[in-house]
């Protein structure tokens, strides 16, 4: 299953307004440099803000929005340390160096912007010191120490504002998407990796198959044992389905004592088959809950991405005629598409 993502939307806003204010300072900057005659300088500032329009149109659309904040920024760092290397530049501008913590956090993040951070502000640092370093005006105790001091509260706070607000947008993400009680994916998760799923199947020719399980007469663990019982009952079934499972497989829970599995790169047959091990093992199971040993089954139905339907909708429906026709039969089996002889494709009946 593939992880959560990271909201690239905000990352694109944040690089769409660092390309204006590159563009704007860099044409600023031009405009002051060229009648002091500073034609070299000047041409880079004007090629650096025609390179930021032109990044400004492709990122407005493009889905890598990581890769070109990687690309613009390691473009204007470049610069902004071959500009500092000319002998025309004042020790006054390696006051910018100061704001390149704040830049790659907000476009790259707290691991990769801290990187490029320390690497870059180290190369600053070790340029002023090259062409300022034998200057007792500017290499002083005081000058030095405001200089480190202001450079590495930058990077600091960046760097722990940028792991704050990953940490909390994970917090809601998982929040918005996990069932509280079992931890298990919610609907809207599902839905979410279904659309991945279901493109990668289209895109490969994989199968992709799902299950609908259903607690059986899960109403009486409720009635005989309480509402907490029932809700540990819930919790011991994910586990043992998360333990079953493999990991690329979404298990979700779909609500009250239902849950649904996507199974990536299986086809119904195969999907039968797990579904028969997960019924197996539940009857199998002694769930512990205050003492007591709690007896339960559960019922399923199977459906294949393509032969049962090509959205969710479709295929949850038919999963549900089959889960219907398994708890029809009796419970505690499993139901797939119908097999070639035109019988229900049915795993083992132990009842
Ligand atoms: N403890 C607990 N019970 C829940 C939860 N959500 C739904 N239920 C209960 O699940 C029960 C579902 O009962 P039914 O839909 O009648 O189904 P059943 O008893 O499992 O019977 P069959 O599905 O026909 O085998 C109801 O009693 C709900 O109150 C929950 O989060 N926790």
């Amino acid at each position: 299953m593939h992880p959560y993502q990271e909201d690239q939307e905000h990352r694109r806003s944040v690089l769409q307004a660092m390309l204006l204010v590159t563009i704007a300072s860099a044409l600023v900057f031009a405009a002051l440099n060229f009648p002091d005659g500073m034609m070299l300088v000047g041409g880079i500032q004007v090629a650096l803000a025609t390179l930021a329009a032109g990044l400004l149109v492709v990122v407005r659309r493009t889905r890598r929005v990581q890769t070109w904040c990687l690309l613009f920024l390691l473009i204007l760092l470049s610069v902004t340390i071959l500009l500092l290397s000319r002998p025309e530049i004042s020790p006054f501008a390696f006051i910018w160096l100061l704001v390149i913590p704040l830049v790659t956090h907000l476009l790259l993040g707290s691991r990769l912007g801290l990187l490029l951070s320390v690497g870059s502000m180290g190369a600053g640092a070790a340029l002023f010191l090259y062409r300022f370093g034998g200057n007792p005006e500017l290499v002083r105790v005081e000058v030095m120490s405001n200089a480190i001091i202001a450079a590495l509260t930058t990077l600091g706070m960046s760097h722990f504002y940028e792991r704050t607000r990953e940490r909390s947008e994970l917090r809601l993400t998982r929040l918005a998407t996990i069932d509280p009680l079992t931890g298990l994916a919610n609907r809207a998760r599902l839905i979410d990796v279904f659309h991945w799923e279901q493109a990668q199947a289209r895109r490969n020719g994989t199968p992709l198959s799902l299950l609908m399980l259903d607690l059986d007469r899960f109403k009486r663990i409720n009635d005989e044992h309480g509402h907490e019982a029932g809700d540990a009952v819930l919790v011991a079934f994910a586990r043992m389905l998360q333990q079953r499972l493999r990991e690329i497989d979404l298990i979700s829970r779909f609500g009250g004592e239902e849950f649904l599995v996507l199974l990536n790169n299986t086809d119904s047959k195969r999907a039968v088959d797990v579904a028969e091990e997960l019924r197996q093992s539940l009857e199998q199971l002694d769930i512990e809950y205050q003492g007591k040993s709690l007896k339960l089954t559960v019922s399923i139905g199977v459906a294949e991405y393509g032969p049962d339907g090509l959205d969710l909708d479709t295929l949850s429906r038919v999963a549900d005629k089959r889960l219907y026709q398994a708890k029809a039969s009796g419970r505690n089996c499993v139901r797939g598409p119908i097999a070639e002889s035109g019988v229900e494709q049915e795993a083992a009946l132990s009842k």
